[in-house]
């Protein structure tokens, strides 16, 4: 089938010519240092080519003056101010200098992905405004608050407090499922002594050993230099370590795809794009870890182009296939995929995602783009359910947030895709944080990766400064904590402000307590349909609403410009996620803050010890955040009289939905009266897991988990790491026992592994 160009004029012949790394890079060899915008690399004269180039030129000159003539008016202070006022670290590999070109990156467009269904939506803030919220900001009347270094030194060791047991409720799937219950977990109302209250400094207990902690509390070893020789490519170290491409044009790269990086304001590669491109491009298998917010993206989607646009393919067919463990990241992927290849020729993109609707992308598949971006279930749907789209053509699989992807959930479904893509591919694992189960996932389908690890493991960017607030006794206050210090940080509500919550039911409570408060805010969780959640996403990128709660739906990989803040309300359940989620802020280059409330559960603490590790070596801050509790108490107060109306709109708001869910069963008994026909006579679909299977796999992971957590703990203890904890499992109160209602499972491929092994 032949493809339809939509894209910009590129000079067909230049699309078509193999050109090979060496002539192309003796080509640009030849391109002065000086040269502005983007080198004229027209080497066949095409004059559709030269007109490209030209206006590009022009448009980048046009934008260069009046960069350069906006920064001459800036004095040259050490931080740099962007034109929103937010800070950039000028050291930072990513930053600008005048003769670059720039533009406004405006952020990925979530928009014009609906799930193809009419559906009204209840309108909450309708609701809590008739209730009468969302008017004035209640003001708490208290002076700002302040942060404070941590004296490490001053952190006296706590007693353990029990935990009282998690309530039901329904996590979203996208959490880590280690049994904590974070948000759930209660602390019981102690006595402490008074003068703690407002202890600036957050507790450093040693970590203990529980049964629920993930391995990262475990500390997962470090890889021996003979693993790294068994599981690893170690011959291209070298150029891995060398580092040296400064810009793009030196990894050869060919000129739509660096006018498509210029457009984006890119012009000097990451250090992991600058590491991983040339294996990438050389098909060798990666696995590439690099800190949060550093370009891992486009260090995959570049070379993935690149690829196919040398290698073209005559027949429609797709080669390419990323896989994310959201929908929004794969929208996303998407976008910068698309915006990458701007000015390539007939390179078309797929995407296979979860809520969306389903037809609308069975059209698309049916053209087999070339790459396609999939969440882990809907793309095994559209393999068994799809008639025409076919992956037997597939050369390159990315996982993105590869250690997600082996996590509960997820894991059968990748085993699934694994057996179901060709044998023969180049395979490609990113994450900002890479665990045990990476290695299992090599040995079953990767051929010996390049290993790419470009920052200090378990560390927070630097550009962040973390804050901690110390809860004791005053969980119950947290809501007007929260309130106190969104007011208080973003007082003109014109920044962006991320709120990480751990169940969805809390978040949708605090959305209505805060816009009783008069704060405009939106949630983003797994309880809300797929319009919710993108209309969320879009209206927090577009700066409608500054707030977002979310749970860890939002956690990886979402990069919406300038947050500025995140907040922890509740500690998430592993240091990992922490990074995760921190994450959204500080981006490439930026400066961020995290606020961070801590409990006195050693779950929190333990990460709390985590997060200060980091520290030590990183460039980044930790402090102590100061809290007025006489002026959360009264904000307090205020949310208790509202309780009766907070109930009310709960009420009111399920009504509507049942009211709203009525009005929908009426009309699919419309539509089934009239194309009855057409709909039975579509095939039955068939489902590589029902919600039942589901559930089965993760109480069978759960057993696993546990026992080879308990085999890990004795290993640790004969190899005398006891004494590196404070206490053992039987120290545990009774009440953190209960806690283990969820657990992660990371080594069921084991079992696929065992088999493969067997089979050699
Ligand atoms: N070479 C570059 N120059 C300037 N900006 C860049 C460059 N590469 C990527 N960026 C920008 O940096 C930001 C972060 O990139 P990206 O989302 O790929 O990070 P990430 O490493 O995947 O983060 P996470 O681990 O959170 O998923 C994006 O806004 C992206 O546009």
């Amino acid at each position: 089938m032949a493809k339809k160009n939509t894209k910009a004029p590129v000079s067909k012949k230049a699309a078509k010519k193999p050109k090979t790394t060496k002539n192309f890079t003796d080509f640009v060899l030849t391109i002065s240092d000086d040269e502005e915008g983007i080198p004229d690399l027209d080497i066949d004269g095409d004059e559709d080519d030269e007109k490209t180039i030209k206006d590009t030129v022009t448009e980048n000159k046009k934008a260069k003056t009046k960069k350069i003539a906006a920064k001459a008016n800036k004095k040259k202070t050490e931080v740099v101010k962007d034109e929103d006022g937010t800070s950039l670290n000028p050291d930072f590999i990513f930053s600008v200098e005048d003769e670059d070109v720039v533009e406004e990156f405006n952020g990925w467009d979530f928009t014009g992905h609906d799930s193809g269904k009419v559906r009204t939506l209840v309108d909450l803030d309708g609701i809590i405004r008739r209730k009468g919220g969302l008017g004035v900001v209640a003001s708490t009347g208290a002076k700002d608050d302040s942060a404070e270094p941590i004296d490490e030194n001053s952190v006296e060791e706590e007693e353990d407090l029990p935990i009282e047991n998690e309530e039901e409720g329904n996590d979203d799937e996208e959490l880590a499922l280690d049994g904590f219950g974070m948000g759930a977990n209660q602390v019981e109302d102690v006595a402490v002594e008074e003068e703690a209250e407002d202890d600036p400094i957050p507790a450093q207990p040693e970590p203990e050993i529980s049964e629920q902690v993930e391995p990262e509390d475990i500390q997962e070893p470090e890889d021996t230099a003979e693993e790294v020789n068994r599981y690893f490519d170690q011959t291209k170290n070298q150029e891995v370590n060398k580092s040296v491409h400064v810009t793009f044009q030196s990894l050869s790269l060919s000129r739509p795809v660096l006018k498509g990086l210029a457009t984006l304001g890119y012009t000097k590669p990451s250090p992991i794009q600058s590491s991983s491109i040339p294996i990438a491009l050389l098909g060798k298998d990666i696995v590439a870890g690099a800190q949060t917010g550093s370009g891992k993206t486009a260090a995959y989607m570049i070379p993935i182009i690149e690829r196919l646009l040398f290698k073209p393919s005559k027949i429609s067919a797709t080669r390419v296939v990323v896989l994310t463990p959201t929908r929004e990241l794969a929208i996303q992927v998407n976008d910068v995929g698309k915006k990458i290849s701007q000015f390539v020729n007939g390179i078309e993109f797929g995407l296979a995602v979860g809520g969306l609707n389903l037809r609308k992308q069975e059209q698309e598949l049916r053209k087999r783009p070339d790459i396609v971006i999939a969440t882990p279930g809907r793309f095994i749907d559209h393999i068994r359910n799809s008639p025409s789209f076919s992956v037997e053509s597939v050369e390159i699989l990315v996982i993105d947030e590869a250690d997600r992807m082996l996590e509960d959930g997820f894991q059968e479904e990748l085993k699934e895709i694994l057996t179901l893509l060709p044998g023969k591919k180049q395979t490609m694992l990113f994450s900002a944080t890479m665990n045990n189960s990476i290695k299992d996932l090599i040995q079953l389908s990767l051929h010996k990766p390049v290993r790419i690890m470009i920052d200090p493991p378990k560390q927070a960017v630097s550009g962040l400064v973390q804050e901690f607030v110390r809860l004791r006794k005053n969980l119950d206050m947290k809501p007007a904590l929260l309130f106190d210090i969104l007011t208080k940080v973003n007082p003109a509500q014109q920044h962006r402000i991320v709120v990480f919550i751990a169940r969805k039911m809390d978040a949708h409570k605090l959305r209505i307590i805060l816009g009783l408060l008069g704060l405009k805010v939106s949630e983003l969780h797994g309880s809300l349909t797929q319009e919710q959640r993108l209309k969320s996403i879009t209206d927090f990128k577009n700066l409608t609403v500054p707030i977002l709660i979310c749970t860890d739906l939002a956690s990886r990989g979402l990069d919406i410009p300038k947050i500025e803040v995140v907040i922890n309300y509740d500690m998430p359940k592993t240091y990992d996620i922490y990074l995760h989620r921190v994450g959204r802020t500080a981006r490439a280059g930026r400066e961020g803050r995290s606020i961070t409330f801590v409990s006195e559960s050693n779950q929190d603490r333990a990460i709390v010890r985590e997060a200060m590790k980091g520290i030590a070596t990183a460039k980044n801050r930790a402090l102590g955040r100061n809290v007025e509790w006489e002026s959360i108490e009264k904000i307090h107060q205020l949310i208790e009289e509202k309780a009766e109306t907070i109930g009310d709109i709960l009420s009111e708001e399920k009504e509507e939905k049942q009211f709203l869910r009525a009005e929908m069963e009426v009309r699919k008994g419309e539509n089934i009266l009239h194309h009855g026909e057409e709909i039975m006579s579509r095939p039955k679909r068939t489902w590589f897991q029902s919600e039942a299977d589901k559930k089965k796999e993760k109480q069978k992971s759960e057993q696993q988990i546990n026992s080879k957590k308990r085999k890990r703990l004795e290993a640790q203890k004969e190899a005398g790491g006891e004494s590196m904890y404070k206490k053992t499992r039987d120290d545990r109160t009774s009440n953190q026992k209960k806690n283990s209602t969820r657990q992660p499972s990371k080594n069921l491929m084991k079992k696929k592994l065992g088999k493969v092994k067997s089979k050699k």
